[in-house]
């Protein structure tokens, strides 16, 4: 028995066996030509066999998948012996080239046509590129790449998944993921909470497990054990055997009738549909870079104005709060993004871009405009990245411009917390991004699982810049009479046990992914707003992010019954 500790992402006790997410398939050499001994037609048989060898175990794939993964893997499998894809191979190969090289040459040609394609089409572009590293690993004897293929439910193991993981992760076969790298705020933890996985990331270790060893997981504590004993079995069966959760009904308060509406996070329509039918009273952080990811080109009006419409269709009468772009870092967007930054945490991001790519914000909160326009959601709009007052009031300015009525921004740069006055006088609300306010506090990469015990929102420090920033929203208010609302949209709304730490220090609204709503909940109705007050008091004093947690944790009995 061997126990490895990292951070809990997302709570839940499960057993199985660990399967390891192989690298990604190298690049073959380029100038490589096909062995002495075969020959043009030799070399082209086989790319076709090993193009058929991935359709075939992409079609298994897809027999024992459901729903998105099953989809991706099915479109997948027949892209594997595209005549297209073999035709611009079998060229290369005509030239001397080995098939493996060739295969990768090809892909890049066929996903360079796609994206001119646009549309549709070009949304093809990394199924291309998947299947041709599929290809390339089947003629190189390599791992097939991706999420491993299993017949039984396994827990994952990765250095850290990628967004393009997302789809083809089917989560009634993995049923935990464990990573050495990744933070509180890394991909692996936003996937894992929205699938409502159990997770454990940042756990250095993880890498030295072998394939196949039975590991036990808990999200909750953090902890992986690599052969577990009786107790780590009793636990598993007793969190399986758990009550299942209510569904959430629609109405985010505490005991006592504290009301904290509970929103979601989403980035398209579709997210929206399902967030709506998770009961989610709204959307509390539209991350409209999401609609546009991976293209090169700014979108135009009517493209935004659909992306955003289709939105706005999911919550009839209700609030929308609407992003502008946050391009930057983590989230890069060719046509705004310098991809030459030393320090693109620190770089031109979000509202920045304002000043590098002058008209595309403004563009866009016409398109917010227009979209609203003809829906009757309660349309808020925010900025992401502002520091001072100055740009919170350069905003609003813009939001007026476009017809906007309720400007707001996002706090998550501790400047602005700091002078939440200041800012929240030039706007009406805040949104506090706790991934980045956490992120720029701790001087530490959120994506970086070697500081993952720094990257976490339960740090006294940041918990601290969250209440002077509900202060600040509180004398705003004041001075003019107009209530700010300040709420919280980044990953630390979905932890039940900060939900209710972030109730307690005065917090409005609750963000988070949709998946989080029940468990939240069911939580913080658990909880009169005076003990979450004194919870609050007490994450506060905490000397370290690790005895906040223990001791808020320690004193919600759900928790533990909910097997959180
Ligand atoms: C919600 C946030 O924004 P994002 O994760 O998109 O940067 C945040 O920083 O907390
Ligand atoms: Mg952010």
């Amino acid at each position: 028995m061997r126990t490895i500790k990292g951070i809990g992402v997302s709570p839940g006790r499960v057993l199985g066996p660990s399967l390891r997410m192989p690298p990604p398939v190298p690049e073959p050499d380029a100038g490589s030509k096909y062995a002495p001994d075969s020959s043009v037609d030799q070399e082209k048989a086989r790319l076709k066999d090993a193009a058929e060898a991935v359709r075939e175990d992409l079609k298994h794939r897809s027999s024992v998948a459901s729903g998105d993964a099953k989809a991706v893997l099915d479109a997948t499998a027949m892209m594997a012996t595209d005549p297209m894809l073999l035709k611009a191979a079998g060229k290369h190969i005509n030239q001397g080239m080995a098939a493996d090289r060739a295969v990768w040459e090809a892909g890049l040609e066929v996903a360079a046509m796609l994206q001119g394609l646009g549309g549709y089409m070009a949304e093809r572009t990394q199924d291309v590129l998947d299947v041709r590293s599929r290809i390339v690993a089947q003629l190189d004897g390599l791992p097939a790449p991706g999420i491993p293929a299993s017949d039984v439910p396994f827990i994952l193991t990765a250095e850290e998944l990628a967004p393009a993981d997302t789809a083809t992760l089917d989560p009634s076969l993995v049923i935990g993921l464990v990573t050495s790298g990744g933070g509180p705020q890394s991909h692996t933890a936003i996937l894992a909470r929205s699938l409502g996985l159990p997770a454990v990331v940042g756990a250095a270790s993880a890498d030295s497990i072998a394939d196949g060893a039975e590991i036990y997981l808990d999200g909750g504590t953090g902890t992986v054990v690599v052969n577990p004993g009786v107790a780590e079995r009793e636990a598993a069966q007793k969190y399986a055997a758990r009550s299942s959760l209510p569904a959430f009904n629609g109405v985010g308060s505490t005991s006592d009738g504290h009301r904290v509406p509970l929103l979601a996070n989403v980035g398209s329509g579709r997210d929206a549909e399902a967030a709506a039918a998770a009961g989610a009273e709204g959307v509390g952080l539209l991350r409209t870079e999401f609609c546009f990811l991976g293209r090169d080109s700014e979108p135009s009006l009517e493209e935004q104005v659909a992306a955003y419409g289709a939105v706005f269709d999911a919550f009839p009468g209700r609030k929308v709060v609407v992003r502008t772009l946050d391009a930057g870092a983590d989230k890069p967007l060719p046509f705004l993004t310098d991809k030459s930054e030393p320090n693109p945490a620190l770089g031109v991001r979000g509202f920045r871009t304002d000043r590098s790519a002058p008209g595309v914000l403004a563009r866009q909160l016409e398109a917010i405009a227009d979209a609203a326009g003809s829906h009757d959601c309660d349309v808020w709009v925010m900025a992401p990245m502002i520091s001072t007052a100055d740009e919170a009031s350069d905003f609003a300015v813009m939001c007026a411009a476009a017809g906007l009525a309720t400007p707001g921004v996002m706090i998550e740069v501790p400047a602005a917390a700091i002078k939440a006055e200041a800012v929240l006088s030039k706007v009406k609300f805040a949104s506090l991004g706790t991934n980045d306010l956490t992120q720029y506090t701790m001087a530490a990469d959120r994506q970086l699982g070697t500081l993952a015990s720094l990257n976490d929102p339960w740090q006294p420090a940041v918990l601290q810049l969250i209440a002077m920033t509900v202060q600040g929203g509180a004398l705003a208010g004041a001075a003019d009479s107009v209530p700010r609302n300040v709420g919280v949209c980044g990953e630390a709304a979905s932890d039940p046990a900060l939900a209710v730490v972030l109730t307690g220090l005065g917090v409005n609204t609750l963000s988070m992914t949709p998946r989080a709503l029940s468990t939240v909940g069911a939580v913080l109705s658990s909880v009169t707003l005076a003990e979450a007050q004194a919870l609050a008091g007490t994450a506060l004093v905490a000397r370290t992010a690790a005895e906040a947690r223990t001791q808020v944790r320690s004193q919600l009995p759900i928790l533990e019954q909910l097997g959180l």
